[in-house]
């Protein structure tokens, strides 16, 4: 066992400038504090820990805007216009100028509208669809339906050779910014200029990148962009997701689900549809107010807060776990499939182990919580704003144990 290991990890902590960050969390506090010490949460990449703040906003909306204000609240509390300010309160982490990301649904919805409409946009001779062959498996299921629905095919595609095979029939390639198994991010700037060198669009999820690293989607020209918000961007289980259009493509944007919401003149009730300008031509309807406004009040632990730091924090955290590991657990037990190359990786770390359902079981009894996917990877989720580099030194140390 290496002290030094140890006397690292606290000095990391010392001059962490994000440290205090983690005082906007809810972490250290009971039952968390098991066998005297708290969790080490490593799993922000499936569900963020709860941003203190929001339950106090919470009880104000629900016994305040809905219990006294009532039907009011849709103008006075600013209820209607949520979808879009939340919008642009995400923005600016993913590089989107405001006006372009709207708040609402899920993330599969949002894959739905995206592609439906992508393909609407693009030249009507492309009869193919690629996606991702790793996809999380929602944007897979829908990309089927939407190309069945559209009349294309879904070829699916590696998505580091994306780039490589887009070509004359695509009409557009959707992609995992960061693939949610291994850890693995992907090259936004290239495929999307190369889809556009051959006259395709591009859709990216951003499930696991936003609020893990920086997000050029202005930058890289990005068409359609989608994600949720219960991971990295910390805003409650089943918070909406949201959809970024790029602002030249939203006269053009054809909604697939044209509801009432995203029409010109809702209240109107006109039998026939004209759709709004800007971004909230991607809504649908009624917005979710309550885990709307949960999300908002998330977002404040984003003050003052750079991605660029958070990026490199979370580089740091992720290569300390893996000497962590290294260092402590048996070798051959244990193999990363996240890539060592800071430019190809995301915000976790995925290792491949034996037995590995039983691992984390293990793991979670010990008080270090991540996650498990089918059939052999443990994943470690680092959100930069919580994490800390002794959480990173226990988790590994812990791992040695449960695998001894
Ligand atoms: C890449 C990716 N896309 C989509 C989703 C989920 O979509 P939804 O918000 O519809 O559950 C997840 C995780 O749940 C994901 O990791
Ligand atoms: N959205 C989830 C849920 O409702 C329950 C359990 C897990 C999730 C997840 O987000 C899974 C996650 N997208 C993943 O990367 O595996």
């Amino acid at each position: 066992m290496s002290d030094d290991l140890l006397s690292r990890a606290e000095r990391l902590d010392a001059d962490d400038q994000l440290a205090k960050i983690r005082d906007r969390f809810a972490l250290d506090t009971p039952p968390d504090q098991a066998a005297g010490a708290a969790e080490v949460y490593l799993d922000g990449n499936s569900l963020g820990a709860l941003p203190h703040g929001v339950s106090a906003r919470l009880k104000d909306v629900v016994e305040r805007e809905w219990g006294r204000l009532r039907i009011r609240s849709w103008d006075e509390s600013g209820w209607w216009t949520a979808p879009e300010r939340v919008g642009d309160r995400i923005a600016p982490l993913i590089g989107a100028a405001p006006g372009q990301v709207v708040v609402g649904d899920s993330t599969s919805v949002n894959v739905f509208k995206a592609l439906v409409a992508a393909v609407r946009m693009a030249p009507q001779d492309r009869d193919e669809v690629l996606v991702d062959a790793a996809t999380f498996p929602t944007d897979g299921y829908i990309a089927a339906s939407a190309a069945r629905m559209t009349g294309r095919t879904v070829r699916p595609v590696p998505a580091a050779d994306m780039a490589a095979e887009v070509g004359p029939r695509t009409a557009v390639a959707l992609v995992n910014h960061v693939d949610y198994r291994t850890g693995r991010l992907h090259d936004m700037s290239g495929t999307t200029a190369a889809a556009h060198a051959a006259g395709a669009l591009v859709v990216w999820d951003l499930c696991h990148s936003a609020g893990a690293l920086p997000v050029g989607l202005d930058a890289d020209g990005v068409d359609l962009a989608v994600g949720c918000t219960y991971k990295y961007l910390n805003g409650g289980p089943g918070a909406p997701a949201y959809l970024y259009v790029r602002r030249e493509l939203q006269p053009r944007f054809d909604s697939p689900l044209p509801g009432w919401n995203s029409h010109a003149d809702p209240f109107g009730m006109r039998p026939d549809y004209q759709p709004a300008d800007g971004a909230l031509r991607g809504r649908v309807g009624t917005p979710e107010i309550l885990s709307m406004l949960a999300l908002e009040a998330a977002l404040e632990a984003w003050d003052g807060v750079s991605i660029e730091d958070v990026r490199r924090k979370s580089l740091a955290l992720t290569d300390f776990f893996l000497e962590c590991v290294a260092a402590e657990v048996p070798d051959g037990l244990v193999e990363s499939i996240t890539p060592a190359d800071h430019a190809l990786r995301g915000s976790q770390v995925s290792l491949r182990c034996e037995r590995a359902g039983e691992v984390m079981a293990g793991l979670i009894e010990r008080g270090v919580v991540g996650d498990f996917r089918r059939p052999d990877v443990l994943r470690f989720g680092f959100t930069p704003l919580y994490t800390r580099y002794v959480d990173a030194l226990r988790a590994a140390r812990t791992l040695a144990d449960v695998l001894r």
